[in-house]
């Protein structure tokens, strides 16, 4: 492995930005907002850009990342950019045979469901992610103020992908497998732990300001499997960061029931999906949680008025939060009119940020 103390970049201080106030728990100087799959489809000139191009040629292209990530935060004035890559990219650097497919997602050529497999996949090497540290270096030195979040997928996600196959609704050959070959699993996730930390660190090296690791289909489980299955791997991920100077942040969908064991993992920050009023998460979080979330992403197609009327009561019960950062409780969605992000965050911006 190189030696990341070495070719680590010195950390940008920004000490005003709303997105990293609001993630130490200080009252930020206007509410916080961002949104998950802001650089994407719905953006005309993301589709200009990437015509032609492969999903995972352009997350292995830097100068392709730098222009792909800045352009949401030039259109829509967002308080955070987020690394345009994607979960599987590690994966793919390590040598995993797999592909995204536009519309469908992540396929992967051999599936991993036995012992052997799980032996026979390879755990990330930093210098496989160069392009992605270098793209990370390109972006702190065009972004001035604005803060980069960096991110992995979870172990169980990355699972997920990697037992089925590619995308799937019940999860039931990840879950078979979790069932009944745990000494299995559990060493799948622990590669899977390998990875995703390797993936962060070498983009804190880099000069990301915070990262966010993503457990998107976490939901699927039960609390009391999310403690035995899941827990200990994410958490290796989180805790092997505690040091490391950047707030985390820890999401999932569909995670009501899973939300204090995923803060419980090592977060700083918790994402809630739209399914959980942030006030109720707050009173299962504890008060002195910082969240962020949580607008249905479906709302943005609704019109003006309902979006604002929503904005507004999601930014009332995050105040009994220790702080708040605005964000959906889930992915932009490609047909979603990128100027109705933008006048989004022109609103939240109005609104008095919370403690
Ligand atoms: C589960 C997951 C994946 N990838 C990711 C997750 C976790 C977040 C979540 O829950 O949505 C993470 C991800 N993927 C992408 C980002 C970009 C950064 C951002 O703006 O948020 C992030 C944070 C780009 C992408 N990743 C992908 C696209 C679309 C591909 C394209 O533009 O051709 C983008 C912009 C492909 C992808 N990759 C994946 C899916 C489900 C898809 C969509 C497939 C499709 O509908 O075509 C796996």
């Amino acid at each position: 492995m190189t030696d990341l103390i070495t070719s680590a970049a010195p950390r940008r201080s920004l000490p005003s930005a709303p997105f990293l106030a609001a993630a130490r728990g200080d009252t930020p100087s206007r509410v916080p907002v961002w949104f998950m799959r802001q650089a994407g489809r719905s953006l005309p000139e993301y589709r200009a850009l990437r015509a032609g191009t492969g999903m995972l040629a352009a997350c292995f292209d830097p100068e392709m990342v730098r222009e792909i990530t800045l352009q949401p935060v030039r259109r829509h004035d967002v308080d955070a950019a987020i690394l345009f890559s994607d979960i599987v990219v590690p994966l793919v650097a390590a040598g995993v045979d797999l592909d995204i497919v536009a519309g469908t997602g992540p396929v992967v050529a051999r599936p991993v469901r036995s012992a052997a497999d799980v032996a026979a996949l390879p755990v990330l090497d930093a210098e496989q992610v160069e392009p992605v540290a270098e793209a990370v270096r390109l972006l702190t030195a065009a972004l001035g103020e604005t803060p980069l979040i960096g991110f992995a997928g979870a172990p169980f996600t990355l699972a997920s992908y990697l037992v089925e196959g590619g995308p799937s609704r019940n999860h039931e050959r990840t879950k078979a497998l979790m069932y009944a070959d745990p000494e299995t699993w559990h060493a799948l996730l622990d590669r899977l732990a390998d990875t995703a930390l390797t993936f962060l660190r070498a983009q804190i090296a880099a000069g990301v300001d915070a990262v966010q690791l993503f457990d998107s289909w976490a939901g699927a489980l039960s609390l009391k499997d999310y403690r035995e299955f899941v827990l200990p791997h994410s958490a290796k991920v989180l805790g092997g960061l505690a040091d490391a100077g950047v707030p985390r942040i820890h999401f999932g969908v569909g995670t009501a029931a899973l939300l204090g064991a995923m803060r419980e993992a090592g977060a700083d920050v918790v994402g809630v999906d739209w399914r959980t009023p942030l006030d109720e998460a707050v009173r299962r979080l504890g008060p002195d949680a910082v969240v962020q979330g949580n607008l249905d992403p479906a709302v943005l197609f609704a019109g003006d008025d309902v979006v604002r009327r929503e904005a507004a009561r999601i930014v009332e019960e995050g105040r009994g939060a220790r702080g708040h950062i605005f964000n959906l409780g889930h992915g932009v969605l490609p047909d979603t009119d990128p100027d109705v992000i933008t006048r989004t965050v022109e609103f939240v911006h109005g609104l008095t940020p919370g403690r």
